[in-house]
Parts: structure tokens; sequence; C-alpha cells
């Protein structure tokens, strides 16, 4: 036919460039506003990775300054391994290129779009060229590269290189520049902040026009490098299988043992059977009926999950604790690192936390913290299995009201660490909706929230105390005078007593060692501040009591405690924790009078 013919004219190949040039929402750049986060987040993961992989602390500058009305310069610089200059071309302007595709371990980064994606960004809102230093060891010179996306081919063009000096030993460099705004100014230090959260072992010196702040790091252990495991049977689809086949001259039951993780010999010769396959057959000459039996008999017959210890890097509950501890004031905070578990032979570890009370909003919905292999996820929130498991916790049985996600001064975090991520698109936005991902995400939150509602039960319960003391405590004068007016004497001093009642203080100088007894409890994990003064008023000393101690203070706890008094007298203060609540206590003690102020 001539319509045929005619169309035969107009069909061609597209390159990869140029579908990603028209279709760069798929990617995450489908706004001016949300561009600029996009390409910082994009240069952050690849410094983190990369950091993570030559095992040195991350110390990454970002900066974001105005060059004219609606242009941004955006500069992320990293201390990292740094890149070969043969290898930096195609790192940047060619789409597709990247070293962790291939691998399964937990990595940021998995496409090799990702930093091409922002060039090519960068040169289509502004024509500019992305600039590159890069630099590998201190022995060689930096090289510093101009280079765009040739978009028709998807290859790199080098506009200009040269060997220059740089201060830093090794690391890279990347400047873009594209049209954009700083409307989404909150946002992206938000995802600064998220960011430092789940990477406490990095530093982040941010510059965003006029302003510079810091986040600094809050451990000095990198996280061990993921290792690269075997694929698992479970996980594998014929067309991986058709090309592993291919590219073998092993005969089936060494190719089986070698090619995938946990399959030993006698898995081996199982599947083989199962598949009614010769184990000596080479692999390169099944057919395409055989590899579909073999596919079925190696996702039915019964393998070890795969292991999560070496190829997954869980950031561990103490660390998300000293994280958002960094960032948030809060009353309650608690941590859970959920075991290993396998989706589709894939392996996956989550992570959750729960604070609450301190500075979070008294009202609306939780704040909800996603992360994905320690990268923050800001946009899709709906259509995200973290917010889906979320949402399906019945948070009221925790003593939390719920409108969809819990509402009130609650903060919830989630970190799914997998070998793939199942995002729901390039973009990496959301996680899919993976049944198996989703109950561990549950499974942690109701372990948080039976913790959770303990710790609501026991400060409801204290504050109930604390009202009835407080009721009794101010008709206690009023008695104590009118019953020294009936028998005629001196009205006692009562304050010992109202002490007593409202847990105020408990001071008692021990004859033995002269030691005064404290009893506090604890409503919060922030520290508390001690102060020390003797009769006349004057400051006798100072001592903060840290978080960790107080939270130890869980029911029954002593603890000595030594002061030295401004009169160079040496003091000891016995805390004891009885699991009974405290807002302030203020005493007198002979020469002594502590003020503990329970900030709650
Ligand atoms: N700052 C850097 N230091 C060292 N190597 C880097 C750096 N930035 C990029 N690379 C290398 O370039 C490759 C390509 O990066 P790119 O951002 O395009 O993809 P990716 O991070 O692998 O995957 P994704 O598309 O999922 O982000 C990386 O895989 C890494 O090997």
């Amino acid at each position: 036919m001539v319509l045929a013919d005619e169309l035969a004219k107009k069909q061609r190949s597209i390159s990869v460039a140029e579908f990603f040039e028209k279709n760069k929402q798929m990617l995450g750049f489908d706004s001016p506003t949300r561009g600029i986060i996009t390409t910082i987040k994009e240069a952050i993961d690849n410094s983190l990775d990369a950091c993570e992989e030559a095992q040195v602390l991350p110390d990454i500058l970002v900066s974001v300054r105005r060059v004219s009305n609606d242009v941004f310069r955006v500069v992320v610089e990293d201390n990292g391994p740094g890149i070969v200059p043969e290898k930096m071309p195609s790192v940047f302007a060619k789409l597709l290129y990247g070293s962790r595709f291939h691998q399964v371990r937990q990595t940021r980064g998995q496409q090799g779009i990702g930093i091409s994606a922002a060039v090519l960004y960068a040169q289509l809102t502004t024509g500019k060229p992305t600039i590159v230093t890069s630099r590998t060891d201190a022995k060689n010179k930096a090289h510093t590269m101009s280079l765009v996306i040739k978009t028709e081919t998807n290859e790199p063009e080098v506009l200009s290189h040269e060997e220059v000096d740089w201060i830093l030993p090794h690391g890279t460099r990347v400047q873009l520049e594209f049209k954009s705004n700083i409307a989404a100014r909150k946002k992206l230090i938000e995802y600064l902040k998220y960011t430092s959260i789940v990477n406490p072992h990095a530093k982040f010196r941010v510059e965003i026009e006029d302003e510079a702040f810091t986040f600094e790091r809050v451990s000095s252990e990198v996280p061990p490098c993921p290792v690269a495991i075997k694929p698992h049977p479970y996980g594998i689809e014929l067309g991986v299988l058709k090309r592993m086949t291919a590219a073998s001259d092993l005969p089936l039951k060494e190719f089986l043992v070698e090619s995938f993780s946990k399959v030993g010999e006698k898995t081996s010769l199982e599947i083989c059977s199962s598949a009614r396959l010769d184990p000596v057959v080479k692999v390169s000459t099944l057919d395409l009926e055989s590899l579909n039996r073999l596919l079925d008999a190696m996702q039915t017959t019964k393998i070890p999950a795969p292991s999560a210890s070496q190829c997954l890097s869980p950031i561990t509950d103490e660390l998300i604790v000293k994280g958002m501890e960094k960032e948030f004031e809060l009353d309650f905070i608690k941590a859970r690192t959920r075991p290993g578990n396998v989706y589709g032979g894939h392996s996956f570890i989550v992570e959750a936390a729960i604070g609450y009370g301190g500075k979070l909003p008294p009202e609306g919905n939780a704040i909800l913290l996603r992360f994905a292999n320690r990268v923050p996820l800001l946009y899709q929130q709906g259509a995200c299995a973290i917010t889906n498991a979320v949402q399906n916790v019945n948070w009221k049985a925790y003593g939390v009201s719920q409108s969809g996600l819990p509402t009130g001064p609650i903060l919830i975090l989630v970190h799914v660490a997998a070998t793939s991520v199942p995002f729901t698109g390039e973009s990496k936005d959301a996680i899919a909706a993976i049944p198996e991902i989703e109950r561990e995400i549950t499974l942690a939150l109701q372990e948080l929230g039976r913790d959770l509602k303990m710790f609501l039960s026991r400060r409801d319960r204290n504050k109930l105390q604390d009202d009835r003391a407080r009721a009794i405590c101010s008709v206690i004068p009023l008695i104590a005078a009118k019953v020294g007016e009936i028998v005629e004497l001196p009205v006692p001093d009562t304050s010992l007593i109202e002490g007593r009642i409202m847990r105020r203080v408990v001071l008692k100088k021990s004859t033995a060692g002269g030691k005064i007894m404290i009893h506090i409890d604890n409503y919060t994990t922030k520290p508390q501040e001690i102060s020390l003064y003797d009769i006349s008023g004057d400051p006798a000393g100072d001592a903060t009591i840290p978080p960790s101690f107080v939270s130890e203070m869980d029911g029954e706890y002593t603890k000595i405690w030594k002061f030295a008094l401004a009169s160079g007298e040496a003091f000891e203060v016995i805390y004891t924790g009885l699991g009974g609540g405290m807002i302030e206590m203020q005493g007198v003690a002979e020469n002594l009078k502590v003020v503990v102020d329970l900030d709650v």
C-alpha cells in the first residue's frame, strides 16, 4: 500500500536520550521546581554510593546559586574515590551507563540514568554544558571536562578537557546550570535533613543563595559497603536466564551452582531432575522449551532464601535514633531493625522508628518519612507501599488517634533496604505494593506501637497522679494553719509533706554518708538540667542527666552522682527511679537545695 511506503519513510529508531528528553517527567524532572531537587538528589546519591564503595566518611558540599533571573547553578562536590578521566564523559553524558545495574546488592543508584538525566535537563533548559572535575588520587592532577549529551545518538561530547590543580586529594565535583526556581527551597532543605538522618556518617555543607549551614555527622563509622551476591533462582525471568545460558559454556549442574546464590550440588541435581534435564548437558544448547522447564524447576524447588547480611546495609536502630535525635526534639523515640526477608528472590530488610511529642506539631497527620536504600522518598506518598502499610496499622490500639495516617505529635520513619527496590517508576518516588514488604513494615510498626503505648499510658497515669497531688497540696497549708490555731501551737512546716505528696523532692541527707536521695522518673529522653545550690541560694554546681541515663530510668533504677559544692565539699546524690511521675523537684536538705527541672 502507498500508505505503508509513506509510513516507512518516517519510521526510524529513537535514541534513549531523545526519549527521555521528551519524557523527562519519568525521571523526576516534571517541573523546574522539582528539577532542582532531582538534580541534587541524583548527585548526592552518587556521592554517597561512591564514598561507601571507597570506605571514606562522606564530606559533601551542596551549593545552589542564582546566576540570572531563572537560571541556577548547582554544585555538588564529594571526597569520594573520583572517576578516571576516560570514564568521565560516559558517566555524565550517556544515559544508561553505570556500574550498578548488574550488581545484586544494596545501592542508591541502580539504572545508570540519574546524573546523565540531570545533564540532559541542564542542556535542554539553558543549552549550557555540565562541568565536571574529578581526581582519583593525590599523585595525579584533577581533570576538568565540559560535557554535553548528543541526544540523537546518546553519546557524550567533550567540549573541553584540561588538567587542573585541585585542593581535594580525591573526589568529584559536578556543576550544572539549568532553568529553575527556588520555590522548593523548604523541600530541598527537608530532603537534605532526611538524607542526613539516614546517613548519620555523612557531613553535608549546604549553601543556598546567601544561606549557609551544615548537617553534621553523628557517627564516624563508614557503614560496610554491601557485597554483591549472585542472583537467587527465585528472582530470575526467562529472558535473563536465556541470556545467561547463551553466554556460558558450563554443563547444567555446574552452571546452576556457579551462577546462582544458595544453589549447592544437591539443590542443583534436584533442579535438573525436576526439569527432566541431563545435569551434564551444555546450557548453551538448551532450547526454549527446556529453558522454560528449567526456570519452572528453579522456582518450585525448595531453595533457602538469599542471605541479607552481606548484600544489605541497614542503618541499625541505634543510629536511626541518633539521626532522629539530631534533627528532632522528641519525648519518645524507638527504632527497630527487622530480620532480613525476601520477595521474589530479592533480599530486603525493613527498619522503622516512631518519635512522639517534643516539638512535633500537636495536631494533624503524622509526619511520615519514607526511605529506600538510605534515600528519602519525597514524592507520591499516596502511591507508596510504606504509606499503605502505615495506614493499615490499627493505631488506636496503641493509644494514637487515626484518620488514615495516625494523627497527633507523631513521626514515623520507615526504611526499606533491598538488593532491588521495587519502585513504581524510573523516578524512584514510591515503592510498589509488594505483600512481603508491606507485611514486614506492619510488623515493625506494631512492635514499635506497643512501646509507644506503654510510654503514653505511663505518661497519662503520671499526669493523673500529679493533678491529684496538686489538688491535695493546695489545701495542706490551710489545714496546717487551722490545726495550729486550734491546738494553739506554731504552724508546722508542711513543705516536706507537700514535697512527698507532689513527689517533688525526696531529700534525705542520710546520717551515714551525707547523701541526698532523689526519686525521679522520666517523661522525656532529653538531657535534664540539674542545679545545685547551697542553703543561702548560692550556686553549688550544675549537672546534666544525660538522656541515656534518663531513659534507662524505667522502673526501679538507682544511680549515684558525685558533685563538688562551691565550698569544695564533695557531695553524692542518689537518683532512684521508682516508676512514679515527677514534673519538678525542689527541696532543701540541710545545707543543700536541689532543683531538677524536668522539661515536659
Ligand atoms: N560522584 C561520583 N563518584 C564516583 N563515581 C560516580 C560519581 N557519580 C557517578 N559515578 C559513576 O557513574 C555511574 C553512573 O551514575 P548515574 O547517576 O548515571 O547512575 P546510577 O547512580 O548508577 O543509577 P541511577 O540511574 O539509578 O541513579 C555510577 O554507577 C558510578 O559508577
